[in-house]
């Protein structure tokens, strides 16, 4: 018996004592859908390879070396990313201009799944699921920083039929490969300085989405869902879709609330928000990211945030409720280790809380003994989760964490080196 296992069988006793049985734990863990974001790999740039500027609204900073420059180098890189991943349920999310191929004169506005089935046939093949976002960014018809809520009717008709393409090419994913995809809607509409009208923006935006999502698809095939933020680079006054907006839009609609980790201010809770969604049937998509100050794309850490995010996940989850995407987007590091890093650390949090010995404490807190709570809680955070983990690890035939940059490195100097 090797070192990693007999630690683990220690744990196990230790855990078995408190009440938890971690073979359970480490099975249910397995099953838990994670999304990888496809954009980490290529700075969010897409590959639309049409010419046209990059105009704002998303964007990455750094110049790390190896970065994809077409679907075929970013599967590649995924490949290697979800070998160094344990668990079984992936999927890769994909923004509306990371195409597999373009089609001569065809825009945002027109992509079909033409434009995709190399994504397609790929996920098929490694039984992956896949979900899609529409890009509103990155573009020319980005006019004045707005998108959808624009006062110009025939740029918002352009981002309109690019919503409603997107959310074809997500249905027709969805039916392949027999698992919906989540088709998230966000844009970075909004003003650097003190907005004079306020409403008439939301009024547009609120309009071009009850058009964007007229069209019906089963919920076998696809589930929409709408992202608000708090403010951006250049949009720091005011942000048209923020969370007031779009938290009635998705209860009146039956659409999915998406909150991302990273859009809201830095002292509030996106774990306390979980419940009081869950609790009116109401169903989350969860983007995992990391705020900086103003920034909101950085590779999330094993902090106290993402432990209690990790922990109201596992308490509301009830299978088909929560959804959870990486969102994070660094071109200053190797960009296969941000992806490993960042979702090793959402499945670590995830794992805390699966083995969380919980009997006893919620009966103290009905009781008013808070006391026990507080010293209970306290004391959990030294139980030996991570030999659990290293054992997760290798019965998963992945590295454990202080090896697992190894074969980064070397994927670096034989593949990633070599692009421009
Ligand atoms: C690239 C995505 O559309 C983007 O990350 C969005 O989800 C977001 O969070 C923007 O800040
Ligand atoms: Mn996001």
């Amino acid at each position: 018996m090797n070192l990693t296992e007999k630690l683990y069988r220690v744990a196990a006793e230790i855990y078995a004592e408190h009440g938890v049985n971690v073979d359970v734990a480490m099975k249910r863990l397995d099953q838990m859908p994670l999304s990888i974001n496809a954009w980490q790999g290529d700075d969010v740039t897409g590959f639309e390879s049409t010419g046209h500027a990059l105009t704002g609204g998303c964007q990455v900073t750094g110049n790390y070396p190896g970065r994809a420059r077409d679907a075929d180098e970013l599967r590649q890189d995924l490949d290697k990313a979800l070998a160094l991943l344990p668990g079984k349920a992936f999927r890769v999310c994909l923004q509306g201009h990371e195409v597999d191929r373009m089609t001569p004169g065809r825009d945002r506005d027109a992509f079909t799944l033409e434009n995709f089935t190399g994504w397609l046939d790929w996920a098929a093949e490694r039984r992956l699921g896949m979900d899609i976002a529409p890009a509103y960014y990155s573009h020319p018809k980005l006019v004045n920083g707005l998108s959808l809520s624009n006062p110009d009717p025939d740029i918002r008709r352009f981002w309109i039929d690019h919503g409603k393409a997107i959310r074809r090419i997500g249905a027709a994913f969805g039916r392949r490969l027999g698992s919906p995809a989540v088709c998230n809607v966000w844009v970075p509409d909004g003003y650097k300085d003190r907005p004079v009208d306020r409403r008439a923006p939301r009024e547009r935006l609120l309009e071009a989405l009850d058009e964007t999502f007229a069209e019906n698809f089963p919920e076998t095939e696809l589930l929409d869902a709408v992202e608000s933020k708090l403010f951006g680079i250049g949009v720091e006054s005011y942000t048209v879709g923020s969370n007031d907006f779009y938290l009635p839009y998705a209860a009146t609609r039956h659409k999915l609330i998406c909150y991302d980790t990273g859009h809201f201010h830095p002292t509030e809770s996106i774990a306390d928000k979980l419940s009081a969604i869950c609790c009116q049937q109401g169903r989350i998509l969860l983007h995992i990211s990391r705020g900086v100050h103003w920034d909101s794309d950085h590779v999330p850490l094993l902090d106290d945030a993402l432990l209690d995010l990790g922990r109201e996940a596992v308490r509301n989850d009830n299978g088909h409720n929560l959804y959870f995407t990486l969102d994070f987007f660094d071109a200053s590091i190797n960009r296969i280790a941000a992806w490993v890093v960042g979702a090793r650390n959402w499945q670590k949090a995830l794992l805390v809380s699966l083995l969380e010995p919980a009997a006893g404490l919620a009966e103290a807190e009905t009781a008013g003994d808070f006391t026990s709570c507080l010293a209970g809680l306290e004391a959990q955070r030294s139980l030996p989760w991570g030999a659990v983990w290293n054992y997760y690890c290798a019965t998963r035939n992945v590295p454990p964490d202080d090896a697992v940059l190894e074969p980064i490195r070397q994927y670096e100097r034989d593949v990633l080196s070599r692009r421009d």
